[in-house]
């Protein structure tokens, strides 16, 4: 056991929160970026002689899945945990923000400067109708603009699971759900903002304006992360220097292969990254084409219709925080888990039906925000209770990047599915919530699993974070 002989400067509250504070600013400009284009769905698909850009249903499915393309074809996320855990996460934070900028740089570029006119095709793989693999002709420009996406998402992905060993680095045995939980929250805020406002200024100036915006913000992300740099050469330079730490933390933290394996042969790290993998593939693509549905299913004006999905992520600003409390205090882990799994799916099934009142559908969206606020409020801070410290990198890494498979494939199928139950302009949504349906309970059931594993193995996941003599 690490006996503290000295005050190292996380033991500071203001330090620690001052940390979190810059990391998580950094996070929820790059979460602006992944939503900047979700509520201009209708825009992007307008024809072009009405302003808009002519996209295909299935095309927007393609590029909303195109984040997760280099993060899982290249196998980017996984060389990237690889990355954080040999050099450190001033280096791959530093990347990550580099990455971030110059995906953003190509998408800006294929909005605003390349042409929408249909006549360039390339031909590509893509999910066929409901079933399996086909082949579709997708435009130059989109291809252009999913490619600037997909490396954009090699740069979120990794900032995430930096920012993620950022927070474990400063926030052990202290308030760490708590902290985990303000900063998913700011990164809503990210997702909330970018679903409000892209809308109003695609319509008041141009369809790239959102995209330019988020060019702006990554650029300052990338400032503020250089800032958090400085504080982070300090805390290790205090480490070094510490024998009691010096002795423990470079070895402990040290990342070796076989550290691999046995995160590798964990049970509880499979239900976890299951659980994340079918938690994230219903929510997020559910957001990127929420805002349509709002159009389409509830009859909502187009120019305020991204408001009623930003209302997912703005209410989770106060529930997540609120639940990490509850989490670091009271423990309970794998309960507000399966609570989250449940809430989720039922509001989900809700969707399914033919109630087309835009007030249930501003009701429902509260309720799935306190879904979306349990999962991520008790899943994140019990990864750490899995995985030791050393192959944290390794191992988030491995749970984002199945995650991304979900990312990338829901999205195209339901993206294909909506255009397949298209007739005359109007959407049938029924196929594609019943498909986020099916996922959200096979979520439920994993949940569930990962509580009964918790009492076999004891992972301590329904046990607080905060330990008495430390708070
Ligand atoms: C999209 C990203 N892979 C992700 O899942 N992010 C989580 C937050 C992860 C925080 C880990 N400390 C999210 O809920 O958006």
């Amino acid at each position: 056991m690490t006996e503290r002989l000295e005050r190292r400067i996380n033991d500071s509250a203001t330090m620690r929160w001052t940390a979190l504070a810059i990391v998580a600013v950094t996070m929820m400009l790059g979460y602006f970026v992944a939503k900047e284009m979700s509520s201009i769905e209708d825009l992007l698909e307008l024809p072009v002689s009405q302003g808009g850009l002519g996209w295909t249903s299935s095309e927007y499915g393609f590029f909303a899945g195109s984040r997760s393309f280099f993060n899982v074809f290249c196998f980017m996320l996984f060389i990237g945990g690889i990355i954080l855990d040999k050099m450190g996460v001033r280096f791959t934070g530093l990347l990550a923000c580099l990455l971030m900028v110059a995906g953003v740089s190509i998408n800006y570029y294929a909005i605003e400067f390349m042409s929408p006119e249909p006549t360039t095709y390339v031909n590509l793989p893509v999910i066929g109708s409901s079933v399996g693999l086909g082949h579709a002709w997708i435009k130059r420009q989109v291809l252009m603009a999913a490619f600037g996406f997909a490396v954009f998402g090699v740069g979120y992905e990794m900032c995430g699971i930096t920012v993620s060993k950022v927070m474990v680095k400063w926030f052990t045995g202290f308030e760490m759900a708590l902290a985990m939980g303000i900063q998913v929250a700011l990164a809503r805020f990210g997702t909330g903002a970018a679903l409000l406002c892209s809308h109003p200024l695609a319509q008041r100036y141009s369809i790239s304006t959102p995209v330019l915006c988020g060019l702006i913000f990554v650029s300052l992300g990338l400032l503020v992360y250089i800032v958090y740099c400085f504080m982070d050469v300090k805390f290790d330079r205090q480490v070094q220097s510490s024998p009691a730490r010096t002795a423990t933390t470079s070895e402990d933290e040290k990342f070796h292969f076989g550290d691999l394996v046995v995160t590798l042969k964990n049970p509880g790290f499979w239900l976890i990254t299951i659980l994340c993998l079918l938690y994230y593939s219903a929510l997020y693509p559910f957001l990127d084409f929420a805002t349509k549905i709002m159009i389409y299913k509830y009859g909502v004006d187009p120019s305020w219709a991204g408001a009623i999905p930003s209302i997912l992520p703005f209410s989770t600003i106060l529930f997540t925080p609120l639940f990490g409390m509850v989490y670091d205090k009271k423990g309970h882990g794998a309960t507000l888990m399966i609570l989250g799994t449940i809430i989720m799916t039922a509001v989900i099934f809700v969707f399914t039906l033919p109630i087309t009142s835009s007030t249930v559908a501003i009701v429902l969206m509260v309720v799935l925000g306190m879904a979306f606020s349990l999962l991520p409020s008790a899943m994140w801070p019990s990864v750490p209770k899995i995985i030791p410290m050393k192959g944290l990198g390794t191992g988030y890494s491995i749970i984002f990047y199945i995650q991304n498979i979900g990312l990338i494939l829901v999205p195209m199928l339901v993206g294909r599915v909506n255009q397949d139950h298209t007739v005359n302009g109007q959407v049938d949504f029924t196929p594609s919530m019943w498909i986020f349906t099916t996922i959200g309970i096979a979520a439920v059931v994993v949940s569930i699993l990962l509580l009964l594993l918790d009492k076999k193995r004891h992972y301590g996941l329904q046990e607080a974070n905060v330990k008495k003599e430390d708070s």
